[in-house]
């Protein structure tokens, strides 16, 4: 049986006269990862910050598992078990990789202290690649290190929906495929996701379904196969001159 994790109904965002998020519908289903798609400025990560609390609704609902959270400020939504990654890792720089993703664990959904929040976190270093790395400096670390260590961070706190915000950017072909990987061993283990991704072999690989917004609106759904032959889309992504 599946259920529904997360459910936009309505959902809007307004900066003064631009509609960033406009009227956006859709259902998470449980142990799914969902694509969220769409050209340039078409409202992804103000999508993403709706659900995670960072920005308030202008107008809709956001619930999980049933329960309305529009209202809530983001560390609650975040305690009740949404977390995201950022485009812009936003790692501690002062801290060890270690104590980072400690830090995951002490403030996420399932709150952990001392000693188990110290073995939970270095349990999920192995879990992504980084055995024995759990003494570095953040400043230490390559590019794909640093996108490691947050996801550990992130799933630390054991969050029933993730949100990867274009999480693979800027990581070379080699490393594209590592971090592919990394997120398809996530979904194999039954998580719960929500991916933003601009990678389109990321998108045909990772995801069940996928909601495809242009200006603001949902302009397709459906699996990838679907949504990217669809001439909505590519009119979206390539612009009306090129179709
Ligand atoms: N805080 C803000 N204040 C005013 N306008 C904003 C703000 N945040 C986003 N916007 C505008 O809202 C629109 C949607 O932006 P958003 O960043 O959500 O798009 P996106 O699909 O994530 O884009 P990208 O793929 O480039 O990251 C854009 O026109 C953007 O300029």
């Amino acid at each position: 049986m599946t259920s529904t994790v997360l459910s936009l109904r309505g959902v809007t965002k307004r900066f003064g006269g631009l509609v960033a998020v406009n009227a956006m519908d859709f259902d998470v289903t449980e142990h799914q990862v969902m694509g969220l798609i769409g050209p340039n400025g078409s409202g992804k990560s103000t999508t993403l910050n709706l659900i995670s609390g960072a920005l308030k609704v202008s107008g809709g609902e956001i619930s999980l598992r049933g329960s309305p959270i529009t209202a809530l400020p983001a560390e609650q939504i975040n305690r009740r078990g949404i977390a995201r990654t950022f485009q812009l890792v936003r790692l501690l720089p002062s801290m060890s990789v270690l104590e980072n993703v400690v830090a995951g664990a002490v403030f996420g959904h399932r709150r952990r202290w001392g000693h188990e929040a110290r073995s939970r976190a270095e349990t999920l270093l192995t879990r992504v690649g980084m055995e024995g790395k759990g003494h570095l400096r953040v400043g230490q670390l390559t590019y794909i290190d640093t996108k490691r260590v947050e996801l550990a961070r992130v799933l630390a706190g054991d969050p029933k929906l993730l949100l990867l915000d274009e999480w693979l950017a800027g990581l070379n072909p080699s490393e594209l495929q590592i971090g592919i990987s990394l997120i398809k061993s996530l979904r194999d283990e039954g998580r719960t996701i929500i991916l933003v991704e601009h990678v389109m072999d990321a998108i045909r690989s990772l995801c069940d379904t996928c909601v495809v917004m242009a200006s603001g609106t949902k302009i397709a759904q459906g699996t990838p196969q679907q949504v990217l032959s669809d001439p909505d889309v590519i009119r979206a992504y390539l612009g009306d001159d090129d179709v």
